[in-house]
């Protein structure tokens, strides 16, 4: 699905989340694992007060294993409880629920002691596109798609979907829009493939993956495209992966927008490994400081 973020689509995207967080007793943010920060929009910190929330770090198959760890470690020494998933399989999702149960104990002792009931938790899936939401929601279902029905004294109807007996979920995902602004954080969604179709010029991309995997994963880098380094005329290395390749127009010249999207396609299908873009040791100066 591609949308375009204007000023509009984005204010009808936050009054939406807006709405749908008062049914729910917890947010599950799901964010992409390669970009622990770039997939995450700062508008959800603003609407979601005192929500309880679970970070959950999706697409874990794709990363980088020892940032994820880092990833997950750093959330929770800023006050986020944190999972890394990969929603493609189902076994691996109880883990929600357990996460899910745990931030709510509190609670939901709180409220027995006073003589309540207890009941399912109920959640909602927020992200931005791309990021898996459909996908947890349907392996969170699985056999259990029967729907549990409208729930009573909302105005607009809602379906839910039972998970487990402890858990309901809101069936349609609150969809946050990308950090465009930024650039750095434009290239990194686009050259993962996490944001199919961007303005994103494919040379641009290229050069900024080279760069990147020159500074945290140089070796895997020059194995694949048995080099010493990059080159600071980037032609020159385009020039040398073209020959190795073999990417030449059909006047056998080196075709450069060829060379620049099997560079890309390398980084998105893994034939460079596990990748994580956003490094944790980057952004720990900036969150320590704003903790102090
Ligand atoms: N490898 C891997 N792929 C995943 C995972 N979760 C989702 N995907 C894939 O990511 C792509 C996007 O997943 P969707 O579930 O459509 O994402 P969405 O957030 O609902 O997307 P929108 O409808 O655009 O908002 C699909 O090709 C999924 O198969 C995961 O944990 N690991």
């Amino acid at each position: 699905m591609t949308i375009q973020w204007f000023p509009g689509h984005m204010a009808k995207a936050r009054r939406q989340v807006t709405e749908k967080l008062k049914l729910v007793d917890i947010v599950f943010e799901l964010i992409d694992a390669r970009l622990p920060m770039s997939s995450r929009n700062p508008m959800l910190d603003e609407v979601i007060h005192q929500k309880q929330r679970l970070l959950i770090l999706n697409k874990a198959d794709m990363a980088d294993e020892t940032q994820t760890k880092k990833w997950v470690e750093f959330f929770k020494a800023h006050g986020h409880e944190a999972i890394a998933v990969n929603s493609l399989d189902s076994k691996g999702l109880k883990r929600v629920t357990k996460a899910a149960e745990a931030i709510l104990k509190p609670k939901w002792d709180r409220m027995k002691a006073k003589g309540m009931k207890g009941r399912a938790i109920r959640a909602m899936i927020v992200g931005i596109p791309n990021v898996g939401k459909s996908t947890m929601i349907n392996r969170l279902a699985k056999k259990n798609l029967a729907r549990t029905g409208n729930m009573p004294g909302v105005t607009k109807a809602q379906q839910w979907i039972k998970v487990e007996k402890e858990l309901e979920l809101l069936d349609t995902p609150g969809i946050l829009w990308p950090k465009f602004e930024d650039p750095d954080v434009g290239y990194k969604l686009a050259v993962t493939g996490a944001i199919k179709d961007t303005i994103m010029n494919m040379d641009d991309l290229a050069i900024y993956g080279l760069h990147f995997l020159e500074k945290h994963y140089p070796n895997r880098l020059y194995e694949r495209y048995q080099m010493t380094k990059v080159s600071d005329e980037i032609v020159e290395t385009f020039e040398h992966i073209g020959k190795l390749r073999n990417v030449r127009t059909t006047g056998g010249e080196i075709d450069y927008s060829y060379v620049a999207e099997l560079i890309v396609r390398d980084i998105r299908n893994e034939h460079l490994g596990k990748l994580t873009f956003d490094y944790v040791e980057d952004y720990k100066e900036e969150f320590d400081n704003k903790d102090k």
